[in-house]
């Protein structure tokens, strides 16, 4: 597989290495000082940049018929756009808040628990994302994820990082080299029942994004990493 690096940061470099590994090619790495890209040579494109640039990066690949995986958070008030043009352009596209096997499991689990806590008014949730003090964004697109799979299944409109009335809180922290970690608690005056995912490294987010792009060749929609991974 050819692929297009989107953003050669943090994230980026860790997903050559794992591309690499599986014997793809990167035959484009575009950063900030890139200045020409030749889309001719590119099979899938992988989008790893960052809020202000996810769009216009997104966009470009599916006006060049290249399907696209993008991890970048913080740019999903553009989301929708983004899926308008990939179907003009009859285009193949994933994004996901978080690539990784174990956080797409522990997704699974919070909507599982949280349908679980239905008719428990004892109970009220919420979450706690932590992450290295470079990350742009909060909260996380990972905990934006958790919450809407909270509000699928129980009263709660949204989520706030302040103390909005029904919506669930999410509190973010930004410690150290900290890769990503996130937890869900139920409180109650009696008890806590919590549930955490807690990323060792990049390699995880990094594989499944590779795992995604090999998936997608050859497909044409916009899917998400359920199609991928084929659980829940
Ligand atoms: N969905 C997932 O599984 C994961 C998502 N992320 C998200 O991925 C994004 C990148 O994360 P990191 O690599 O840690 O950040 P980073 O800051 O290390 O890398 C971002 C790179 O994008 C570059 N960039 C800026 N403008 C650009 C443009 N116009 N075109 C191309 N590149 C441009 C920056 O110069 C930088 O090198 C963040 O939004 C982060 O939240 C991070 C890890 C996992
Ligand atoms: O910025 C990061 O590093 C991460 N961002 C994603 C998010 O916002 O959820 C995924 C992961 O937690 C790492």
């Amino acid at each position: 597989m050819r692929i297009a690096l989107f953003g050669y940061g943090k994230m980026g470099k860790m997903i050559e290495e794992i591309a690499k590994s599986r014997n793809h090619n990167i035959v484009a790495k575009i950063d900030l000082d890139t200045t020409e890209i030749d889309y001719s040579q590119i099979d899938v494109a992988i989008d790893f940049s960052t809020p202000d640039a996810a769009f216009g990066n997104i966009t470009n690949c599916f006006k060049k018929n290249i399907p696209v995986i993008s991890g970048t958070t913080g740019w999903l008030q553009q989301y929708d756009e983004a899926i308008a043009v990939c179907k003009e352009n009859k285009g193949a596209f994933i994004y996901a808040s978080n690539f990784s096997l174990g956080v797409n499991i522990f997704f699974e689990l919070n909507e599982y628990l949280s349908k679980m806590m239905q008719g428990l008014e004892q109970y009220t949730v919420h979450m706690e994302e932590i992450h290295h003090t470079q990350k742009l964004d909060a909260p996380s697109g990972t905990a934006i994820t958790l919450a809407e799979g909270v509000t699928k299944n129980l009263d709660y409109e949204g989520w706030t990082m302040g103390n909005e009335p029904k919506k669930i809180p999410i509190t973010s922290k930004r410690e150290g080299n900290v890769p990503g970690t996130h937890s869900v608690t139920y409180h109650s005056a009696v008890d806590d029942i919590k549930i955490k995912h807690k990323a060792h490294g990049r390699e995880g987010f990094a594989l499944g994004a590779i795992v995604a792009a090999e998936w997608i060749i050859g497909r044409t929609g916009i899917f998400t990493m359920k199609d991928v991974l084929n659980i829940g």
